[in-house]
């Protein structure tokens, strides 16, 4: 299921604004992948170019190429509501739908799908998807509530819970930490790691000793100055980006000397 991602030459416009340019690089299938970078530097605007999310916004588009495991995003025959299916999205701020009960908010994506499917087979799906989460011995007597009853960090695991009920091959998460307290924090990392196994999964983190636990290869993001365009300055190992990075900006960065 796990899908490998290759970007070249992507520069990433809003209107006439070049936010991002020139990325160049390939996200391997089965890991995780962490963005790190100051405000501003378009790590969030990359995220989104993955599946697609940004052209919910007027005049924003990109140049260059996003191939998901050979087959390119952009192609003219792309469905852009297809691409969100194959690659799910969750955000910083945890986002059921507060109406809806905790059952229908997993069920939600697939029904928006279309596809016909039992009571049972939805009953067998819903429950697979909030063990998947971490979620379900937490809400398995409840699951008529409203989701907005739950906990932010239980609210965040039941929006991962939705996003892998579609059964996406890519997971983008963008900061879905950053509202969390730590304890839940770390139920969200222990739940990537798991993820991992069977998802490729980019992450956008303002926290680096999250992208330190949880990723494999580490991109930096940088800009040289406002109104300049973001861009990709260092992609290494993990492991390497933090002990030994090849960039003095990297360094500078990491250790907290600016951002
Ligand atoms: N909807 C939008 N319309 C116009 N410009 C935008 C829009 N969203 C972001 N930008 C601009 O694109 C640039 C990159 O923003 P982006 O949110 O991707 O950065 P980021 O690195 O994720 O920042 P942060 O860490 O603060 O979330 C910024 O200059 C921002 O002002």
């Amino acid at each position: 299921m796990a899908k490998r991602i290759d970007v070249s030459d992507l520069d990433i416009y809003y209107g006439n604004f070049k936010a991002v340019e020139g990325v160049n690089l390939s996200i391997e299938p089965r890991s995780i992948t962490a963005l790190i970078g100051p405000s501003g530097c378009g790590k969030s605007t990359f995220l989104r170019s993955l599946n697609r999310m940004h052209e919910v916004i007027p005049g924003a588009r990109v140049e260059g190429k996003v191939v998901i495991e050979g087959q390119d995003l952009y192609g003219s025959d792309v469905d852009p509501v297809d691409v969100r299916r194959q690659i799910g999205m969750v955000f910083q701020r945890p986002n059921p739908f507060p109406t809806m009960s905790i059952y229908d908010n997993v069920a939600a994506g697939l029904r928006l799908n279309a596809k016909k499917t039992s009571k049972s087979d939805m009953d067998d799906l819903v429950e697979r998807s909030l063990k998947g989460a971490n979620l379900w011995t937490e809400v398995k007597d409840r699951l008529s509530r409203p989701g907005s009853g739950l906990s932010g960090g239980q609210q965040q695991r039941l929006c991962i819970a939705r996003a892998i009920a579609v059964q996406p091959e890519v997971l983008l998460m963008d900061e879905p930490c950053s509202a969390l307290d730590p304890i839940s924090t770390l139920a969200v990392e222990d739940l990537m790691m798991e993820l991992k196994e069977q998802f490729t999964i980019v992450i956008v983190t303002h926290n680096m000793q999250q992208a330190a636990r949880v990723s494999e290869t580490t991109g930096f993001f940088n800009l040289n100055g406002v109104g300049q365009p973001g861009r990709l300055i260092e992609y290494n190992p993990t492991e390497k980006i933090f002990s030994n990075p090849d960039e003095k900006a990297t360094e500078d960065y990491i250790s907290g000397r600016f951002g």
